[in-house]
């Protein structure tokens, strides 16, 4: 299909010369959202890099950071992900080995990622730091994620033994914590810490895609699988064809109780989705119920309270979740949103920045940032680095910033909550380029 030339306003997206085939049919998945870029993304089949086509069949295997990025990438483009991914250089020399062609066609994705532009120039510095800085923050980073878990274990057992309701806030607390405390392992190479994202009954493997894949390279963009799927009952998108001004207000009231349920309706789908279609549940979704056979096992208060138990702190550790997730950096009138005016300069990195308002509340405390989402624009840029590695990345983003004459964005948790209202009403997009600047 030509480029947007076809498409009604709203339908064009800023980002990319098509509007996004997944977002043709409903409901939106993982496996719909990975099939309309088969479509989308002119790969041949293959992988696309830039303009080159590799195959990557015989590596999967032995990619250091696990078959499962590269088996569910096949026939898309994956230049974002692959820069973000590998700050060393080893990913980079090992690819002419795999180089099948040149692609036919040009790239989907209006990205650029120049030598001297604004991404790379960081992630030269990056790389540079990192051979320099101790790791010991990623051992912290262990230890919180360890004293989370156990934390867990606690309060969902002294909750159900008490029957204590407050107690059970106090384990939904935690087990919403311990989840986005996993958030940081999934994003690297396999490790048996990812493995605890699933204790909120959603699965990590789909997350690499929603989240990692999809948000991560394209966020608040109609290619954001994870801002597409609350569509239409939450909408971010601000214009009148992706949910009317109605129904935007009826989402204020009912957006918390679609955090409430969110991890079992994922849940569900994947099932149904397996029943009626194919199988996308993996042995792992079984670690969903390892919380409510604990409980079963190391109580002796019965099937039926033991399972009651683990709802209520499931429901609550789902809306802390939801809540966390929608109010960490992304949604506010002030954020680039698809269908907004985008900056004129299309680095990768810089609209990595337009799209986020980092937390500046949570830099003091490593616990807050590793379960908060924070240092969000480092961590989207450089996903497979620890959390608590982040901050020691400041000096080097700053640079590039003044650099490229842009500054970080920071407000705190209350700026984000209203902000995220605000976006919900949206219906106009900004005309002037939004990002550039902290707010006067
Ligand atoms: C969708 C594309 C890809 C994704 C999302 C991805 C993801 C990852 C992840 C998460 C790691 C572990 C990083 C860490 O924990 O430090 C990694 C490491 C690595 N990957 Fe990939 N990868 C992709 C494609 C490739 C390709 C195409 C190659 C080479 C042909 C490659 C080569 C490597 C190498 C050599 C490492 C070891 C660490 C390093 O040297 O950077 N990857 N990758």
């Amino acid at each position: 299909m030509p480029p947007n030339v076809e498409l009604e306003d709203w339908r064009v997206s800023g980002i990319s010369r098509t509007y996004p085939s997944y977002r043709k049919q409903w409901p939106v998945s993982d496996e719909s959202w990975l099939e309309g870029k088969h479509k989308d993304d002119e790969a041949e089949g293959l992988w696309r890099i830039r303009d080159k086509l590799y195959d990557l069949t015989d590596f999967a295997q032995r990619h250091p950071g696990g078959a499962f990025w590269i088996e569910c990438t096949k026939g898309t483009d994956i230049t974002e992900p692959f820069e973000s991914h590998h700050i060393e250089e080893h990913a980079a020399r090992l690819l002419g080995k795999f180089e099948v062609r040149d692609a036919k066609k040009p790239r989907n994705y209006k990205f650029a990622l120049e030598e001297n532009g604004f991404y790379l120039t960081l992630k030269r510095r990056v790389r540079e730091k990192l051979r320099k800085i101790k790791y010991q923050p990623t051992r912290k980073t262990d230890l919180l994620h360890t004293g989370i878990l156990i934390s867990v274990l606690l309060f969902s057992w002294t909750s159900t033994v008490a029957d204590s309701l407050i107690l059970r806030a106090f384990a939904g607390l935690a087990l919403s914590w311990l989840v986005i405390s996993a958030h940081n392992y999934f994003h690297q190479r396999d490790n048996w810490r990812m493995y605890s994202f699933n204790l909120l009954l959603l699965n990590f493997a789909n997350w690499r895609i929603s989240h990692a894949l999809s948000h991560h390279v394209y966020p608040n963009s109609l290619h954001d699988l994870e801002m597409t799927m609350f569509e239409p009952f939450v909408c971010w998108v601000p214009s009148k064809h992706y949910a009317s001004k109605p129904q935007r207000v009826i989402s204020l009231l009912t957006s918390p109780i679609i955090y409430t349920v969110l991890s079992v309706v994922q849940f569900t789908q994947r099932l149904v989705y397996s029943l009626v279609k194919r199988n996308v549940m993996y042995w792992h979704d079984i670690l969903g119920f390892s919380l409510p056979l604990f409980l079963y096992l190391s109580t002796n208060v019965g099937f039926s309270a033991a399972i009651t138990s683990w709802i209520i702190i499931l429901g609550i550790a789902s809306f802390i979740f939801g809540f966390i997730g929608v109010t960490a950096a992304h949604h506010d009138p002030r954020i680039y949103h698809d269908g907004d005016a985008p900056r004129a300069d299309r680095d990768w990195g810089l609209f990595q920045l337009d799209t986020i308002i980092d937390r500046g509340d949570l830099k003091w405390s490593d616990l807050l940032v590793l379960t908060h989402f924070g240092e969000h624009a480092l961590h989207h840029m450089f996903p497979t680095l620890d959390h608590g590695v982040l901050k020691q990345l400041y000096p080097e983003l700053q640079q590039t910033l003044a650099e490229f004459k842009c500054e970080l964005r920071e407000i705190n948790h209350w700026g984000h909550i209203k902000g995220q209202n605000q976006q919900l009403l949206r219906t106009k997009p900004n005309p002037i380029p939004q990002g550039s600047k902290k707010f006067e």
